[in-house]
């Protein structure tokens, strides 16, 4: 049977080489060829069926998802796949679960903290997943506040142990994926005593957190071990196939060479010795490490939700603005539709391009750290944590908006819309919670900009060395069409970031006490490092864009993408641009006029920009968003898919409504 395309229309209408395209988004035709086998690999084995994932309650869930993480290690076997293979089949099986923080954060974390007789001893066993582990840091009373943890790490020389003990209820390690159930050792973060002393107190350090190697034996919990999943989280299956867990220590003893030794030693006379120039950050090292792949992710995870949400525009018919009764508007003509939709469109591509530039970046870092450069630390931290900061957010927000795009059927469980809502809406808290984390961005931009004169910035803050051309020239905009250079833009995003980092470097100059004007300006702070984060990400796609790319109207295509995200933003902070001065309301008001003439040239494009995600209809896991189009008689289809409908007759139903119907209610 010849398969209906109800998208055609619209995959005609496309101006670019969308085969071309795809390999811009996938990085390169490696990369493409490697995501496509894996999604299909994916998709067409039946163990990773996930339709009917919501319905499942807790422990059927639980189960289901250690069956596919059985299937898929088994398939990593069979077929020789790759780590790289095996973290995209991981990624397309598209359920949070144990191997994700073994591979994602227990592996790193000694990857980065063993020296080099500990990892030569626990990464083979940890790659063979002879063991599993998780990264246990958070604790019930301390997340943001890294120093404040409270798990201790008493050296007792005799018999040259530690002993880890949980003093408090609030010490109990609170939310590392992986731990309630299913792991057999921890990466666990304590306070070291050694001779009755605390460690590494440094001027701005009050405790120094250091990690621990802990074997749980033979899967049930060693003697002083008290282990659980920290309960039901939010929405039907998402990230309830992980356990996160809880942990308490009652003077557990582990031997002293279980103790991560790359930043730090305990002697076996009880000696502390600190590796020197080694700085005590990098046992925040895997945090980095996993805010850099959460960036590098978190494109896919919002160009899922506006695929589903274009697509459903483009077929969905309402009420012409003359016409109540007949329907012939499509969604994605209505102007505010598009003014919703396109930018959340444009940021997925921002997202792309800057996630590949940290991840260059933090290649680099890696590289320099293995060779004991750490001068890019301070950037590689501030980068990480407020791109993070900023992707994550701006996409949780995107898939909520995308649920909307799509009225009511956004809101059913078969859209996708809502499953990937309640699985990605952790990320904002995850790996550091995003105010948290854009206020360490606040920090870095601030030191740079009092350093100015004797430090040089680099990097992502070297538009503060052009500080007084920044202060003191405004906007030469004088037509819409001088909105759409490269170079403009991006003088007008760096004029902004400077210029609000300067009054609060200023502001923060007034109090005696830096902390407490820290503290008292957090919430401009934060608006500090958002101008910064934006306009890396902004800056990063205009290179993009000055790079060769290879496909007929490709390039095209996308210097609208990248002009439709940045005026968007000027659009939605023009305040900023404002009162900093840097704009006029007449040049504020030309870049919003010359964002409606930029929506209307990406609107033919629209469907070609989505498919050129190349997701398969398995990833996207929503009637309403499938390649096809065929949605009406799918949407009908899923209502009778739901068990709920198996009988007309519910349970209860002779119960509590008969009762009702009769008028027998006084017999309950
Ligand atoms: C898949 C999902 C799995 C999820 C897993 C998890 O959630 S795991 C759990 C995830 N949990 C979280 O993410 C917890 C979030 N909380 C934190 O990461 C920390 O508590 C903090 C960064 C907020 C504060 O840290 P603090 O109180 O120690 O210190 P401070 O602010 O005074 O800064 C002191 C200096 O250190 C610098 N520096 C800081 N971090 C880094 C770094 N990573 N690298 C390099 N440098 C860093 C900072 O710039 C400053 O430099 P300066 O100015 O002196 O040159
Ligand atoms: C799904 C999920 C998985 C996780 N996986 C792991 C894991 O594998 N391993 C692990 O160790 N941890 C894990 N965590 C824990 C996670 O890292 C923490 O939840 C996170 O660091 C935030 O800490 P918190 O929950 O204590 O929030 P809090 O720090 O209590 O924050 C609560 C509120 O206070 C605000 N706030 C806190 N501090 C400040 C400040 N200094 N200035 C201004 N505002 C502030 C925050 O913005 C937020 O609004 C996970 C969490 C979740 C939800």
């Amino acid at each position: 049977m010849e398969l209906v395309d109800h998208l055609r229309d619209e995959r005609n209408k496309a101006q670019f080489d969308v085969e071309a395209m795809k390999v811009v988004w996938a990085g390169s035709p490696q990369e493409l060829q490697l995501c496509d086998r894996m999604a299909n690999l994916v998709a067409n084995h039946p163990a990773f069926e996930k339709l009917k994932r919501p319905m499942l309650v807790r422990k059927e869930l639980f189960k289901n998802s250690l069956r596919k993480a059985a299937y898929a290690r088994k398939l990593v076997i069979d077929l020789g796949l790759s780590e790289e293979e095996a973290k995209w089949l991981r990624f397309y099986i598209d359920e949070p679960t144990y191997p994700d923080l073994h591979w994602g954060m227990f592996i790193p974390a000694i990857e980065g903290q063993g020296s080099e007789e500990q990892k030569e001893k626990w990464l083979p066993l940890s790659r063979n997943m002879q063991i599993i582990g998780c990264y246990a840091q958070t604790e019930m009373g301390h997340g943001s506040n890294v120093q404040g943890l409270e798990t201790t790490a008493t050296f007792d020389a005799q018999q040259d142990h530690f002993i880890i003990h949980s003093p408090t209820l609030t010490s109990t390690k609170w939310w590392p994926g992986g731990l309630g159930k299913v792991s057999t050792h921890a990466v666990v973060y304590a306070r070291l005593i050694v001779n009755g002393e605390f460690h590494g107190v440094h001027g701005w350090y009050n405790y120094y957190s250091f990690s621990f190697f802990l074997y749980l034996e033979d899967h049930s919990p060693l003697p002083g071990i008290t282990v659980g999943d920290v309960g039901l989280k939010f929405g039907n299956g998402a990230y309830n196939t992980m356990d996160n867990g809880l942990l308490r220590f009652h003077h557990v003893r582990i031997p002293r060479n279980q103790m991560l030794m790359r930043v730090s030693q305990v002697s076996r006379e009880g000696k502390y010795m600190q590796c020197d120039d080694v700085p005590r950050q990098l046992i925040y090292g895997t945090m980095v490490s996993v805010r850099q792949t959460i960036v590098a992710m978190v494109s896919r995870t919002l160009s899922r939700a506006v695929c589903i949400a274009t697509r459903y525009s483009a077929l969905r018919r309402q009420h012409s603005s003359s016409s109540l009764v007949v329907p012939c508007f499509l969604m994605i003509d209505y102007q505010s539709q598009q003014s919703r939709l396109f930018p959340l469109l444009a940021s997925a591509y921002a997202f792309k391009f800057v996630g590949e530039w940290l991840k260059w970046l933090y290649t680099d870092v890696k590289q320099r750290l293995e060779a004991n450069d750490f001068s890019t630390l301070p950037e590689a931290h501030a980068s990480t944590a407020g791109l993070k900061s900023l992707t994550t957010s701006a996409t949780v927000d995107g898939i909520e908006e995308c649920m909307k795009l799509c009225g009511g059927d956004g809101y059913l469980v078969s859209s996708g819309l809502p499953e990937l809502f309640a699985v990605s809406v952790p990320a904002c808290t995850y790996e550091g919670d995003n105010t948290v984390l854009m206020l360490q961005v606040a920090r870095f931009v601030v030191k740079t900009v009092s350093e100015v004169g004797y430090k040089e910035p680099l990097g992502t803050s070297s538009y503060i060395r052009r500080l007084n051309t920044l202060l003191h020239n405004n906007c030469l905009v004088q037509t819409g069409e001088d909105w759409v250079k490269g170079d403009r833009i991006v003088e007008a995003f760096e004029a902004r970031a400077a210029r609000m980092a300067v009054t609060c470097t200023q502001h923060l100059a007034k109090f005696q006490d830096p902390e407490q004007g820290f503290s008292e300006l957090s919430a401009d702070l934060v608006e500090v490092a958002v101008a910064h984060c934006q306009l890396i990400v902004v800056s990063k796609f205009v290179e993009k864009l000055a790079q060769d790319i290879p496909g007929k109207g490709v390039k095209e295509a996308l210097e609208v993408l990248c002009y439709v995200y940045a005026l968007f933003l000027v659009h939605k902070h023009q305040g900023d641009f404002l009162v900093t001065g840097y704009l006029t309301p007449k040049q504020a008001s030309l870049a919003n006029r010359q964002l409606r003439i930029l929506y209307s040239r990406l609107r033919p494009n629209a469907i070609a920009l989505v498919d050129a995600f190349n997701h398969t209809d398995h990833y996207l896991s929503s009637v309403v968003g499938r390649y096809d189009g065929n949605v009406y008689p799918n949407l009908y289809q899923a209502a009778f898919n739901d068990p709920f409908n198996d009988s007309h007759v519910p349970d209860g139903y002779h119960q509590y409504i008969h009762p009702i119907l009769n008028q027998t209610l006084a017999k309950l």
